[in-house]
Protein backbone atom coordinates (compact mmCIF):
# COMPACT_ATOMS: atom_id res chain seq x y z
CA UNK A 1 0.00 0.00 0.00
CA UNK A 2 1.04 3.34 0.04
CA UNK A 3 1.72 2.85 3.57
CA UNK A 4 5.04 5.60 3.71
CA UNK A 5 2.73 8.05 1.07
CA UNK A 6 -0.11 7.75 3.76
CA UNK A 7 1.82 7.81 6.85
CA UNK A 8 3.46 11.24 4.97
CA UNK A 9 -0.26 12.49 4.71
CA UNK A 10 -1.08 11.85 8.04
CA UNK A 11 1.48 13.17 9.53
CA UNK A 12 1.67 16.35 7.29
CA UNK A 13 -2.90 16.23 9.25
CA UNK A 14 -1.09 15.91 12.59
CA UNK A 15 1.52 18.50 12.19
CA UNK A 16 -1.42 21.19 10.42
CA UNK A 17 -3.76 19.87 13.81
CA UNK A 18 -0.56 20.98 16.39
CA UNK A 19 0.37 24.47 14.32
CA UNK A 20 -3.60 25.06 14.76
CA UNK A 21 -3.46 24.51 18.85
CA UNK A 22 -0.35 26.29 18.85
CA UNK A 23 -1.73 29.39 17.66
CA UNK A 24 0.02 31.39 14.51
CA UNK A 25 0.20 34.85 12.90
CA UNK A 26 -2.83 36.16 11.72
CA UNK A 27 -0.62 36.07 7.90
CA UNK A 28 -0.46 32.92 8.22
CA UNK A 29 -3.85 31.63 9.52
CA UNK A 30 -5.61 31.52 6.15
CA UNK A 31 -3.25 29.04 4.91
CA UNK A 32 -3.22 26.65 7.29
CA UNK A 33 -7.07 26.44 7.27
CA UNK A 34 -7.31 25.97 4.07
CA UNK A 35 -4.79 23.23 4.86
CA UNK A 36 -7.37 21.50 7.08
CA UNK A 37 -10.34 21.83 5.02
CA UNK A 38 -8.52 20.65 2.63
CA UNK A 39 -7.55 17.18 4.27
CA UNK A 40 -10.84 16.34 5.26
CA UNK A 41 -11.98 13.63 3.42
CA UNK A 42 -8.48 12.90 2.27
CA UNK A 43 -7.41 11.51 6.21
CA UNK A 44 -4.58 9.81 4.81
CA UNK A 45 -5.90 6.71 6.04
CA UNK A 46 -6.12 3.48 3.61
CA UNK A 47 -9.94 3.89 2.37
CA UNK A 48 -12.21 0.29 1.93
CA UNK A 49 -15.33 -0.01 0.37
CA UNK A 50 -17.74 -2.68 0.19
CA UNK A 51 -20.37 -2.49 -2.24
CA UNK A 52 -23.13 -5.17 -2.02
CA UNK A 53 -24.20 -4.50 -5.47
CA UNK A 54 -27.95 -6.00 -5.97
CA UNK A 55 -27.63 -8.84 -3.94
CA UNK A 56 -29.05 -9.64 -0.20
CA UNK A 57 -32.65 -10.69 1.94
CA UNK A 58 -33.49 -9.48 4.79
CA UNK A 59 -31.80 -12.39 6.72
CA UNK A 60 -28.87 -12.47 4.72
CA UNK A 61 -28.52 -8.91 5.65
CA UNK A 62 -28.81 -9.48 9.58
CA UNK A 63 -25.94 -12.03 9.37
CA UNK A 64 -23.46 -9.64 7.40
CA UNK A 65 -23.85 -6.97 9.89
CA UNK A 66 -23.79 -9.69 12.69
CA UNK A 67 -20.08 -10.47 11.38
CA UNK A 68 -19.13 -7.08 10.40
CA UNK A 69 -20.02 -5.86 14.12
CA UNK A 70 -17.98 -9.13 15.37
CA UNK A 71 -14.65 -8.12 13.48
CA UNK A 72 -12.10 -6.02 14.67
CA UNK A 73 -11.03 -3.35 12.23
CA UNK A 74 -7.74 -1.44 12.62
CA UNK A 75 -8.20 2.31 13.12
CA UNK A 76 -6.04 2.85 10.99
CA UNK A 77 -8.95 2.40 7.87
CA UNK A 78 -11.64 3.92 6.55
CA UNK A 79 -14.70 1.59 5.36
CA UNK A 80 -18.00 2.24 4.28
CA UNK A 81 -20.20 0.01 3.39
CA UNK A 82 -23.06 0.33 0.32
CA UNK A 83 -26.47 -1.84 0.79
CA UNK A 84 -28.82 -2.09 -1.64
CA UNK A 85 -31.13 0.98 -0.43
CA UNK A 86 -33.97 -1.07 0.98
CA UNK A 87 -31.77 -2.24 3.52
CA UNK A 88 -29.97 0.85 4.63
CA UNK A 89 -31.95 1.92 7.60
CA UNK A 90 -31.59 -1.36 8.51
CA UNK A 91 -27.95 -1.85 8.17
CA UNK A 92 -27.93 2.11 9.74
CA UNK A 93 -29.83 0.65 13.14
CA UNK A 94 -27.64 -2.12 13.32
CA UNK A 95 -23.86 -1.90 12.32
CA UNK A 96 -21.07 -0.14 14.44
CA UNK A 97 -21.05 3.19 12.88
CA UNK A 98 -17.97 3.57 14.85
CA UNK A 99 -16.48 0.93 12.13
CA UNK A 100 -18.77 1.32 9.16
CA UNK A 101 -20.00 4.70 7.25
CA UNK A 102 -22.99 4.33 4.92
CA UNK A 103 -22.67 4.84 1.08
CA UNK A 104 -25.69 4.96 -1.37
CA UNK A 105 -24.80 2.75 -4.65
CA UNK A 106 -26.08 5.98 -6.76
CA UNK A 107 -28.10 8.65 -6.50
CA UNK A 108 -29.76 11.08 -9.24
CA UNK A 109 -28.15 13.86 -11.25
CA UNK A 110 -29.58 16.95 -9.57
CA UNK A 111 -32.56 17.69 -7.79
CA UNK A 112 -35.42 15.37 -6.80
CA UNK A 113 -38.56 15.56 -8.70
CA UNK A 114 -40.53 13.26 -11.19
CA UNK A 115 -37.65 10.33 -11.63
CA UNK A 116 -39.21 7.52 -11.01
CA UNK A 117 -37.00 4.77 -9.27
CA UNK A 118 -34.26 7.45 -8.42
CA UNK A 119 -33.13 8.98 -5.19
CA UNK A 120 -31.60 12.28 -5.33
CA UNK A 121 -28.38 13.66 -3.02
CA UNK A 122 -30.29 15.66 -0.89
CA UNK A 123 -32.33 12.21 0.19
CA UNK A 124 -28.88 10.94 1.27
CA UNK A 125 -28.10 13.76 3.12
CA UNK A 126 -31.65 13.95 4.73
CA UNK A 127 -31.12 10.06 5.72
CA UNK A 128 -27.30 10.40 6.99
CA UNK A 129 -25.52 9.30 4.54
CA UNK A 130 -22.27 10.49 3.80
CA UNK A 131 -20.83 8.78 1.13
CA UNK A 132 -22.02 7.75 -2.12
CA UNK A 133 -20.58 5.51 -5.34
CA UNK A 134 -20.79 7.28 -8.68
CA UNK A 135 -19.94 5.83 -12.22
CA UNK A 136 -19.58 2.19 -11.22
CA UNK A 137 -18.75 -0.03 -14.51
CA UNK A 138 -22.08 -1.49 -13.96
CA UNK A 139 -23.93 1.83 -14.51
CA UNK A 140 -21.99 2.92 -17.13
CA UNK A 141 -22.39 -0.08 -19.21
CA UNK A 142 -26.31 -1.54 -18.02
CA UNK A 143 -27.70 1.95 -17.41
CA UNK A 144 -25.67 4.24 -20.42
CA UNK A 145 -24.63 6.73 -18.00
CA UNK A 146 -21.56 8.43 -19.99
CA UNK A 147 -18.58 10.20 -18.69
CA UNK A 148 -20.41 13.27 -18.90
CA UNK A 149 -23.24 12.25 -17.19
CA UNK A 150 -21.16 10.99 -14.64
CA UNK A 151 -19.09 14.08 -13.84
CA UNK A 152 -22.90 15.88 -13.45
CA UNK A 153 -23.46 13.49 -10.80
CA UNK A 154 -20.59 13.82 -8.84
CA UNK A 155 -20.35 17.84 -9.27
CA UNK A 156 -24.13 17.75 -7.93
CA UNK A 157 -23.55 14.84 -5.12
CA UNK A 158 -20.14 17.04 -3.92
CA UNK A 159 -22.36 20.55 -4.02
CA UNK A 160 -24.95 18.98 -1.45
CA UNK A 161 -21.93 17.86 1.06
CA UNK A 162 -21.94 13.62 -0.06
CA UNK A 163 -18.49 11.70 -0.46
CA UNK A 164 -18.32 10.39 -3.22
CA UNK A 165 -15.99 6.90 -4.53
CA UNK A 166 -15.87 7.61 -8.05
CA UNK A 167 -15.51 4.46 -10.00
CA UNK A 168 -13.14 4.57 -13.99
CA UNK A 169 -11.57 1.62 -15.40
CA UNK A 170 -11.16 -0.01 -19.15
CA UNK A 171 -13.39 -2.98 -20.35
CA UNK A 172 -11.09 -5.39 -21.99
CA UNK A 173 -10.88 -4.62 -25.21
CA UNK A 174 -9.61 -1.27 -24.42
CA UNK A 175 -6.70 -2.42 -22.75
CA UNK A 176 -5.81 -5.19 -24.94
CA UNK A 177 -5.57 -2.20 -27.82
CA UNK A 178 -3.47 -0.20 -25.00
CA UNK A 179 -5.94 2.31 -24.09
CA UNK A 180 -6.46 2.10 -20.31
CA UNK A 181 -4.73 4.82 -19.21
CA UNK A 182 -6.56 7.28 -22.12
CA UNK A 183 -9.65 5.55 -21.19
CA UNK A 184 -9.14 6.26 -17.08
CA UNK A 185 -7.89 9.73 -18.33
CA UNK A 186 -10.99 10.93 -20.24
CA UNK A 187 -13.03 9.25 -17.21
CA UNK A 188 -11.09 11.61 -15.01
CA UNK A 189 -11.10 14.64 -17.46
CA UNK A 190 -15.17 14.51 -17.62
CA UNK A 191 -15.39 14.69 -13.99
CA UNK A 192 -12.49 17.58 -13.35
CA UNK A 193 -13.91 19.76 -16.35
CA UNK A 194 -17.06 20.18 -13.84
CA UNK A 195 -15.76 19.96 -10.10
CA UNK A 196 -12.98 22.32 -9.16
CA UNK A 197 -9.22 21.32 -7.11
CA UNK A 198 -11.14 21.66 -3.93
CA UNK A 199 -13.99 19.26 -4.83
CA UNK A 200 -11.44 16.82 -4.80
CA UNK A 201 -11.04 16.73 -1.34
CA UNK A 202 -14.03 14.94 -1.06
CA UNK A 203 -13.32 12.36 -3.70
CA UNK A 204 -11.57 8.38 -3.91
CA UNK A 205 -11.19 7.54 -6.91
CA UNK A 206 -11.68 3.83 -7.87
CA UNK A 207 -9.76 2.27 -10.65
CA UNK A 208 -11.83 -0.88 -11.31
CA UNK A 209 -10.67 -2.58 -14.75
CA UNK A 210 -13.96 -3.93 -15.84
CA UNK A 211 -12.34 -7.13 -16.66
CA UNK A 212 -11.94 -8.16 -13.84
CA UNK A 213 -14.95 -7.04 -11.79
CA UNK A 214 -16.87 -10.20 -10.68
CA UNK A 215 -14.54 -12.43 -12.57
CA UNK A 216 -12.10 -13.87 -10.57
CA UNK A 217 -9.43 -12.03 -12.82
CA UNK A 218 -7.60 -10.08 -10.29
CA UNK A 219 -5.06 -7.51 -11.77
CA UNK A 220 -1.99 -8.47 -10.59
CA UNK A 221 -0.53 -5.83 -7.83
CA UNK A 222 2.33 -4.88 -10.78
CA UNK A 223 -1.21 -4.08 -13.48
CA UNK A 224 -2.77 -2.27 -10.64
CA UNK A 225 0.18 -0.33 -9.60
CA UNK A 226 0.80 0.68 -12.79
CA UNK A 227 -2.37 2.23 -13.62
CA UNK A 228 -2.78 4.16 -10.16
CA UNK A 229 0.42 5.72 -10.46
CA UNK A 230 -0.83 6.83 -13.97
CA UNK A 231 -4.05 8.35 -12.57
CA UNK A 232 -1.61 10.14 -9.45
CA UNK A 233 0.16 11.48 -12.08
CA UNK A 234 -2.45 12.96 -14.45
CA UNK A 235 -3.76 14.18 -11.17
CA UNK A 236 -0.36 16.01 -10.35
CA UNK A 237 -0.73 17.48 -14.06
CA UNK A 238 -4.07 18.28 -14.49
CA UNK A 239 -5.50 19.27 -11.00
CA UNK A 240 -2.74 19.83 -8.40
CA UNK A 241 0.06 18.48 -6.79
CA UNK A 242 -1.22 18.67 -3.62
CA UNK A 243 -4.24 16.91 -4.43
CA UNK A 244 -2.58 13.98 -6.01
CA UNK A 245 -0.56 13.62 -3.07
CA UNK A 246 -3.39 12.85 -0.75
CA UNK A 247 -6.08 11.74 -2.92
CA UNK A 248 -6.50 7.76 -2.24
CA UNK A 249 -6.84 5.64 -4.83
CA UNK A 250 -8.83 2.47 -4.57
CA UNK A 251 -8.69 -0.46 -6.47
CA UNK A 252 -10.87 -2.89 -7.30
CA UNK A 253 -11.94 -6.24 -8.99
CA UNK A 254 -12.39 -9.59 -7.46
CA UNK A 255 -10.67 -8.43 -4.52
CA UNK A 256 -10.20 -11.17 -1.62
CA UNK A 257 -8.83 -12.06 1.24
CA UNK A 258 -6.23 -14.17 -0.23
CA UNK A 259 -5.20 -11.73 -2.95
CA UNK A 260 -5.91 -7.91 -0.94
CA UNK A 261 -1.93 -8.16 0.96
CA UNK A 262 -0.46 -8.44 -1.95
CA UNK A 263 -2.12 -5.66 -3.54
CA UNK A 264 -1.89 -3.70 -0.74
CA UNK A 265 1.74 -3.65 -0.76
CA UNK A 266 1.80 -1.55 -3.53
CA UNK A 267 2.97 2.76 -3.47
CA UNK A 268 -0.21 4.03 -4.80
CA UNK A 269 -3.07 1.30 -3.47
CA UNK A 270 -4.61 3.38 -0.84
CA UNK A 271 -7.30 0.87 -0.51
CA UNK A 272 -10.02 -1.47 -2.40
CA UNK A 273 -13.87 -1.30 -3.44
CA UNK A 274 -15.02 -4.94 -2.89
CA UNK A 275 -18.13 -6.36 -4.41
CA UNK A 276 -18.23 -10.15 -3.76
CA UNK A 277 -16.48 -10.59 -1.16
CA UNK A 278 -18.20 -8.12 0.81
CA UNK A 279 -20.88 -9.91 1.46
CA UNK A 280 -18.75 -12.32 3.58
CA UNK A 281 -18.22 -11.10 6.80
CA UNK A 282 -14.92 -12.43 7.96
CA UNK A 283 -13.50 -11.69 4.14
CA UNK A 284 -14.40 -8.46 3.95
CA UNK A 285 -12.87 -7.36 7.51
CA UNK A 286 -9.40 -9.18 6.00
CA UNK A 287 -9.85 -7.18 3.53
CA UNK A 288 -9.88 -4.00 5.55
CA UNK A 289 -7.20 -4.80 7.98
CA UNK A 290 -4.94 -5.67 4.72
CA UNK A 291 -2.87 -2.46 4.72
CA UNK A 292 -1.96 -3.51 8.63
CA UNK A 293 -1.02 -7.17 7.23
CA UNK A 294 1.26 -6.05 4.70
CA UNK A 295 3.24 -3.37 6.45
O1 LIG B 1 -17.71 -2.25 -6.75
C1 LIG B 1 -17.04 -3.27 -6.70
C2 LIG B 1 -16.45 -3.83 -7.89
O2 LIG B 1 -17.31 -3.85 -8.95
C3 LIG B 1 -15.70 -5.10 -7.68
O3 LIG B 1 -16.56 -6.22 -7.65
P1 LIG B 1 -15.93 -7.65 -7.36
O4 LIG B 1 -15.10 -7.51 -6.12
O5 LIG B 1 -17.09 -8.56 -7.19
O6 LIG B 1 -15.08 -7.99 -8.55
Amino acid sequence: MGVARCAAVRASVARTTVSRREGRSSAQAPAVRRRCVAVNAGTGKFIVGGNWKCNGTAASVKDLVKALNAGKIDADVDVYVAPPFVFIPRVQAELNSEKYAIAAQNCWVSEGGAFTGEVSAEMLVDANIPWVILGHSERRALCGETSEFVGEKVKYALSKGLKVALCIGETLDQRESGKTMDVCYAQLKAVNDVITAADWDNVVIAYEPVWAIGTGKVATPDQAQDVHAGIRKWCASNISPEVASKIRIQYGGSVNASNCDELATKEDIDGFLVGGASLIGDAFVTICNSAKNSK
